[in-house]
């Protein structure tokens, strides 16, 4: 089935569906044909945006979460069907992909309650008979520009404390992936969010994002996706002087300690490092061994890798799905080589012979000055380097220009607490695979990997949709 996807401009599906997804398990099946903005379109959605905000904003905070609440039901009525549709536009397995849908459902649950809840202090004044308060009030439109390895979570995570704070959005999501977000929008749409509240442009990000993030009239910008483009926001949006928020990429360390299980130790890296195809910026892609423990860490990782075969993620069984695009497998193939060239040894991870698909890769011998040590692949790549110990190990964890999730696998609590203090990372996890995350917790990176500032997920995420003003009232 292929499916045809319209923007959502002022409470309409526009536009002429040009743009080709096909499935990346499957090659030669189209999987959606999607619509493309010009700056234009993009502009005439940020001015939907603008006259629907004010209303939307002055509507109760229980009642716009309600809207959120009642989306939650519908997408999970329809739960199967979106979880296919991810699998089929993504690649990732379908029990991920009902996962990512699940977890999408329980985000607007979240922040549909977060509307009973909204916010606000109240504070002594030094002045007599004056009474002080807090508000948060919503930036007013946003912009939202989502990548492709998370296709609804993502924008699920990013709009629904928009939303619920009394924004109105504009959503870019990645040209690979237009399905999800459509069946997103859908949901909302259907559960009642006023039109113009919730706008969608599709398209190409060097066009259509652009055109959002250089757009005066957009107050906030949160942004997913690769370094590179979000320096390059990071500059427009700063220059104007309004909200930024980028959540990059990471080198995420897993330590494993001589105290672990080798089996199990294992068992967290391949789950981390291969689980999703390793695409996304939680993935574990380096592990950093102690002595007494390398040898058979190593040997039990292979024996995960080969059990994480490539495969179509629509069939049962397929632990692991094809790469995303022609493009990330030839990033993926030529880091295998770099790490090769600089005197790593692969020793898994040959390439396959047909579709977009990569096997699971173990690199051992790796230097801490390595590029495959050092720069986001976004595959399933791990790379396994060498320490004495737990300092040491640290250290090398630390030096990389990257700081999003880190993981260790010990049982001496002692470690695990002096690897959670020293560790540079915005999640750390002790015996858990470093990706997935629960969505009540905040989230966001340190150092290269995010703006180091707000955070998204959890109630703290309404924060960067919304700023403080500080009310005296005096009553006498
Ligand atoms: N941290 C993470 O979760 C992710 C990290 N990455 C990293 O990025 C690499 C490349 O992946 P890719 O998908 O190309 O990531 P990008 O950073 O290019 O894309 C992310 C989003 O930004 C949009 N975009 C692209 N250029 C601009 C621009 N100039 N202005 C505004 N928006 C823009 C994209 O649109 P369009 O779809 O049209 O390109 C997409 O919606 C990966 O190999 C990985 O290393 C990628 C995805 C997620
Ligand atoms: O690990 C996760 O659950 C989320 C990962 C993520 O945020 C990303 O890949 O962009």
């Amino acid at each position: 089935m292929t499916r045809e996807v319209r923007h959502l401009i002022g409470g309409e599906r526009v536009g002429t569906p040009t743009a080709v997804r096909e499935n990346p398990a499957r090659p030669g099946e189209t999987v959606a044909v999607s619509a493309a903005a010009d700056t234009d379109l993009a502009g005439l959605a940020v001015a939907a945006a603008q006259s629907a905000q004010p209303a939307w904003a002055a509507t109760p905070a229980p009642a716009r979460g309600s809207i959120l609440t009642e989306a939650a039901a519908l997408l999970l009525a329809r739960a199967d069907q979106v979880a296919t549709d991810l699998t089929r536009e993504e690649g990732k397995t379908l029990a991920e992909a009902r996962g990512e849908v699940r977890r999408a459902v329980d985000i607007l649950r979240f922040f549909g309650g977060e509307g009973w809840r909204a916010n606000g202090q109240t504070l002594p004044s030094s002045l007599p008979d004056t009474f002080v308060y807090t508000k948060r009030e919503p930036v007013g439109v946003v912009a939202t520009i989502t990548p492709w390895n998370f296709p609804i979570a993502i924008p699920a995570w990013k709009i629904a404390p928009a939303l619920v704070s009394g924004n109105a959005v504009v959503l870019k999501p990645a040209e690979l992936t237009p399905v999800s977000v459509w069946h997103l929008s859908e949901a909302l749409r259907e559960a009642g969010l006023p039109p113009g509240v919730l706008n969608v442009v599709y398209g190409d990000g060097a066009v259509a994002g652009r055109a959002l993030v250089e757009d005066p009239r957009v107050g906030a910008v949160s942004f997913t996706g690769s370094v590179e483009v979000g320096q390059l926001i990071h500059a427009a949006v700063s220059a104007r002087r309004a909200r930024v928020q980028l959540e990059m990429g990471g080198k995420n360390p897993l330590v494993v300690l001589d105290d672990a299980d080798p089996a199990r130790a294992a068992r967290i890296a391949a789950a981390g490092g291969y689980g999703l195809t390793g695409q996304a910026c939680t993935a574990t892609s380096r592990v950093i061994c102690t002595p007494g423990i390398h040898d058979a860490f190593v040997d039990a990782l292979l024996a995960e890798a080969a059990r994480y075969q490539p495969g179509d993620g629509q069939s049962p069984g397929t632990l692991m799905g094809p790469v995303a695009s022609a493009e990330q497998l030839a990033v993926d193939r030529s880091y295998l080589r770099i790490a090769a060239d600089q005197g790593g040894q692969v020793l898994a991870g040959g390439a396959e012979p047909d579709g977009l698909r990569q096997s699971a890769a173990v690199v051992v011998d790796v230097k801490p000055d390595h590029r495959i040590a050092t720069e986001e692949v976004f595959g399933p790549v791990i790379a396994v380097l060498r320490a004495d110990d737990l300092d040491g190990a640290v250290a090398v964890a630390n030096a990389v220009p990257f700081g999003l999730a880190a993981g260790i696998v010990t049982n001496d609590l002692r470690a695990a607490h002096r690897f959670a203090d020293t560790v540079q990372a915005g999640v750390v996890k002790v015996n858990r695979p470093t990706s997935g995350l629960d969505l009540n917790v905040p989230f966001g990176g340190v150092k290269g990997s995010s703006t180091n500032t707000f955070r998204e997920q959890g109630s703290v995420a309404t924060e960067f949709y919304t700023w403080t003003k500080s009310v005296y009232m005096g009553v006498d």
